[in-house]
This record gives C-alpha cells, structure tokens and sequence, in this order.
C-alpha cells in the first residue's frame, strides 16, 4: 500500500441539488457560483424551472425528495442487492466477492477498522485497493477499487461496483445520514448493501423513488451460537477466548482490573474512544495466540463487523448508559454483540454467549430468540449545496439558525430524522461570533470532534480562532511541549485519548486547509507516539499493582511525547529542563511519589487552552 499522503477534501459544491441555474446565477455569492459552475457536468436543469416556477418559490427546506440531490446516481439504473441475515452468516463476504470480481469498486464501511481490513483484504487478493477515511488517504498507484468509512463516500464519481456494510446503522441516531447518503449517491451498476433484516423496510421504501431495481438475498449463521443456560457468576471464571462486553471505560477498566488480579489472564481492551490504531493493535494482540492476552474487555464498539477469535460473549450487564439515562440494550443491539462469538472458520467455530449474572440470562435468551423490529426511520441531512443556497437567500441568519431551520422541517417527514445536528449546532454556537466564511464554518462544524470532550472541543475553538485570524495555525501556538510519560492511572489515560483526539482533529483540519494548519507533520507524529503513549498505558491502566518499572529510562524516553516536542527547536531547552516531570498523573499519586511536581505544576504541560 502507499504512504499516507495529503488530500483536500472541501464540501463540494457538487452541483448534486436539482436547482435552477437562474438561481445560481442570479442570486448566489460570486464564490459560491463560480464554484457551482465549475463543477464538471453535472448542473442539472431544475425541476423547478422546468415548470416555469419562480426560484424564489423554490424551497430549499424540502427534504422530502433526497434522492434528487444526487443526480449522477439517479442517471444509473441501479441494481441493488440487500444481503441479510444474523451476524456471521457470510453476507459480507458475498458482497465483497463481486467487488473482488468487479472492474473498479467501493467499499463503505462503519469503522476505520474495517476499511483498513477490507483495503487489506483485498490488496492481498491481488486487487489494488486504496483506503480512505477521515484522517487518512493511502493510495495505491493504478487502484480501482477504494474501501473508506461510509462519511467519505464519493458520490461524484462512477464504480462499477459498490458495497455499504452494517447498513442498519442507517438508523443511528448520530451517523445514519452517512449511510442515507451512500444509499441514495453512490453512482454505480451494482451495490451491495450488507446487515440486519430490521433494515429491509426502511431501505425498500428509500429505493422505491430512484428508479433502481432491489432484490433481499437471506442467509443462515455458518456456525452454531450457543445461549449459555449458566451465567458467568464471576469473572474469576473467565477462560481463553472469552470477551466480556462493558459500557463504560470506568466499568471496562474494572473489569480489566479484576481479571488481571484474581486470574492469570491478561486482557486487551477495545472501546470507541481508543485511537483507532491502538484499537487495531489490541485486536491483533487478542487474536494472537501467542501474544498471552487471551481476554478481550470490550464495549459495544466489539459489535460491528470486525473477525475477532471470540470464544464466547460475556454481558457484564445488559444495560447502558444512552447519554441522557441508563435503558435496556435493544433485542438487535444483544443480536449483534452476541454474534461476535464463534467466528466460521475460526479457532472457535462454535460460538457461546452468556451473562455475569443469572438474573439477566432470561432477557438474553429472550432476546436471541426474538426477530428485530423493522427500523422506521433514516438519517437525514442537507448537503452543503442546499445550506449554502438557503443561507445565500436568508443573508441575516446565523448559521444555527439555518440548521435549526433544517431540523424544525426534517421532523415534518416520518421517513427521516436529522438528529446529527445537535453536535453542528453547539459547535455553530460556540463559533458564532468568529468571522468565518460559511464553507469554513461549515467545515468546522462538520469537523469530528467529541463535543463531550472539554480538551477537544477547547482545541477547535481555539483552531476556529487562529484560522479565523488569518494567520497560520501552527502546533506551537495551541500546544505546549512537555515530557509525558506513560499513564498509570484512568485520569492520566482518559487525558491522553482527548489529547490524541486533538491531535486528530488538527490532522484532519490539516488534511483540508493545508494552507493555514501547516504542522501537518508534526501533528501526525505527536498522534502516532500519543497512541503508542496510550497503548503502554493499557498495560498498566486497571492492574491492581501498577508495576512502577516496566519500561527501562531509555523505552520511557522514547514513548515520551517529548522526542516529538524537541522537534520543534526553540522549545527543546524547556523540554529538556523539565525531563523528570509527570505530566497526567493523578494528584494523589503525584503527592505519595516523593520528590515529584504537585498537580498545580502539571498543569503548566497541558495544552494552552485548557488553562
Ligand atoms: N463462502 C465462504 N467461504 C469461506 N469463508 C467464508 C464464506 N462465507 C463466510 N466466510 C467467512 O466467515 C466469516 C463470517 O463471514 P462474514 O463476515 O461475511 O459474515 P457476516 O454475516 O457479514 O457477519 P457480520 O454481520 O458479523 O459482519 C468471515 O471470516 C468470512 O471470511
């Protein structure tokens, strides 16, 4: 595969809206006409001026017809395959068959993850495939094929071939628009869409104003899932191969803890929020035999798609915390999770499942048992070109006023939901006041970031701010370099993933306004240590004795975030005066460690905007 290498990606303007071209002409921002018109081909007349309507009648709050947005798609007669069936049935592998067998092709996926496996995948079955996700390009010179995250699908280009896996994730409140989108603008012969039954309804209705024939494939689980009739009782009764399921890092963490102190077992751990490099690493340590982590603690992240070598699945509790209260996990949410048990093919083809505690096996049988309910709803939401026409037209509104507009009219159509908006209208707010052009704001507000996140949502205020200078973003006006050494504590390691996440965030505003967020290199180096940082964490992290030498002084210095800070020569004196702090370390581990800074001083080593 090819390095990793820069890319721009800016919201088109991809002329992809049925609008009337008097309109764009007329009524638009020079900027945002010329850039309409420039795209190549595809400005359609509109169905507006066909029938002689004026382009102030036209309504650009309609969000009822999505499927026009996307005129090259709709010049496609397309055939839509729907392979359903239980998770491990091999409906994602027949998709990909004929994307393996088609000329040019692209997969769409959930997670990084998965697009890293598939471009893997196929590369190694001799069909160039490059890989695209939200942080990274790594083209393969002469690839026909691409295997992304669902949110990059390009719908500007043709393929012969298409494949959208775990689309029942259509319905997911903060990403199914992704998918929505991929649904109805993938321009190409054939797509092949994978998942859940629960979907077909919601899919069938989407498809029936696109002209595109659809056919359901059902397909049977290749190997047995057995629901266990005795609950787990204690985690001193975990063996090889098993993965207990958590939804909480702090209870992931426990868990972590008690394995690893009352069995000789290690464990690896995946969750969302881990940087999705180490998240990899941990998979591969857990499918490794030899490796000597044979249990995996994992959150509902473990559910989508990924071949993991699970024996058997073990629900800590079949309950989870929704953001807003604690609710029962769905019956389709236990399906999928459970699912990951026993992978055909696999060192355990027979897979088990089964609960800590016997006052929840009767909900899981249950709910194994039980079909999913048809998913009534879709993500939804406005392309750029529609914000940008509505905007142009309603000079004086903020931009969360747009968005609230959008919002206010989705809820009128009972196919679709636009709930994505939540996290662009606090970002919108918090920009609010910066003079920002409209594609910029834009940008920002799609950015992904963890709005729960205070280091990461500081982070891209203080980016929105410097860009909205004029001046160029650099790493040094937002991070102060520092030593930081391996976190032994949850607090050290929860601060170094929002670190990591900053770091990310700069890499993708990098990859899409090079000229301004110029530390691309930097940024990307800083994350990679970040995460081999978090990484050594882990091992450390939920023992119930952290072991104070692991790592030799050379390794620490090594994993120290400062090898990268030195890099920025006029801070390395700083750097290297302050070698023997603890940066992210815990108050009262910091005051029992003799001899080393108080928290107060710590601070000094925290990103700038943080303080
Ligand atoms: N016909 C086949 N020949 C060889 N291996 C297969 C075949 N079908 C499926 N497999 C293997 O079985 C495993 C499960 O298949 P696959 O990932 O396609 O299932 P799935 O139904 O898509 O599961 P999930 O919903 O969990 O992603 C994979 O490792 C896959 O490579």
């Amino acid at each position: 595969m090819g390095c990793l290498s820069r890319f721009v990606s800016l919201p088109r303007l991809s002329a992809s809206l049925e609008v009337g071209l008097g309109y764009v002409n007329n009524c638009l921002p020079r900027k945002l006409r010329d850039a309409f018109l420039a795209e190549e081909g595809y400005i359609f007349r509109s169905r507006f001026l066909s029938t002689q309507r004026s382009p102030s009648l036209v309504d650009f709050l309609d969000l009822t017809l999505p499927h026009t947005w996307y005129p090259f798609a709709r010049t496609k007669k397309r055939r839509v395959v729907m392979h359903v069936g239980p998770t491990n049935s091999g409906k994602t592998y027949m998709a990909l068959e004929s994307l393996r067998l088609s000329a040019s092709g692209v997969y769409c996926g959930p997670l990084r993850l998965l697009a890293w496996e598939i471009a893997e995948r196929m590369n190694k079955a001799n069909v160039l495939c490059s890989l695209i996700t939200g942080q990274e390009k790594r083209e393969v010179t002469g690839a026909k094929h691409q295997a992304m995250t669902v949110e990059m699908a390009d719908v500007t280009r043709h393929f012969e071939c298409g494949v959208i896996d775990e689309i029942q994730m259509i319905a997911c409140w903060d990403r199914g628009f992704s998918f929505t989108r991929a649904l109805l603008g993938l321009a190409v012969d054939e797509l092949h869409l994978c998942g859940d039954p629960a979907a077909v309804s919601i899919v069938d209705q989407i498809l029936a104003t696109t002209g595109d024939t659809f056919e359901v494939k059902q397909y049977e689980r290749l190997s047995p899932l057995v629901p266990q009739t005795r609950a787990l009782g204690s985690y001193s009764h975990v063996r090889k191969g098993d993965c207990v399921v958590a939804f909480s890092r702090r209870d992931i963490y426990s868990i972590k803890k008690e394995i690893e102190s009352s069995c000789k077992h290690n464990c690896s751990v995946v969750y969302g929020s881990l940087p999705p490099e180490t998240r990899t690493k941990q998979v591969t340590l857990f499918n490794d035999v030899a490796s000597g982590s044979d249990i995996l603690v994992a959150s509902d992240a473990v559910g989508m798609g990924l071949n993991l070598n699970i024996r058997r699945i073990i629900f800590s509790t079949l309950e989870k915390f929704d953001g807003t209260s604690m609710r029962a996990l769905t019956v389709a949410e236990i399906k999928q999770i459970a699912g990951r048990a026993g992978r055909y093919g696999s060192k355990f083809p027979e897979g088990a499942v089964t609960c800590l505690d016997k006052e929840d096996l009767p909900l899981l049988h249950h709910s194994l048992a039980t079909l999913t309910c048809p998913l009534e709803a879709a993500g939804l939401f406005p392309s750029f070109d529609l914000l940008a026409l509505y905007s142009a037209s309603h000079p004086n509104m903020t931009f969360s006023a747009v968005l609230e507009k959008f919002v206010a009219k989705a809820r009128m159509s009972p196919q679709f939901f636009m709930r994505h908006c939540e996290s662009m209208l606090i970002i919108a707010d918090m920009l609010e006041k910066l003079p920002l052009s409209l594609e910029d704001r834009f940008l920002f507000c799609v950015c992904p970031v963890d709005t729960d996140d205070h280091m990461a949502m500081g982070a891209l205020l203080q980016f929105a701010t410097e860009f909205s200078r004029q001046e160029m973003v650099t790493m040094k006006k937002v991070i102060t370099p520092a030593t930081i050494r391996v976190p032994r504590t949850q607090t050290a390691l929860q601060q170094l993933e929002s670190l990591h996440k900053v770091l990310e965030l700069y890499v993708w505003l990098s990859l899409r306004m090079e000229d301004a967020f110029v530390d691309q290199e930097a940024a990307l180096s800083q994350k990679e240590l970040c995460g081999m940082l978090i990484e050594q964490g882990l091992q450390l992290v939920g023992r119930a004795k952290p072991k104070r030498k692991v790592h030799n002084k050379r390794e620490l210095k090594l994993m120290s975030l400062k090898g990268i800070a030195s890099s920025w020569t006029s801070e390395r004196e700083e750097v290297e005066k302050d070698d023997s702090s603890h940066l992210f370390q815990d108050k009262d581990e910091l005051h029992a460690e003799k001899g080393h800074k108080s928290i107060a001083e710590s601070e000094l080593w925290m990103p700038k905007w943080t303080r």
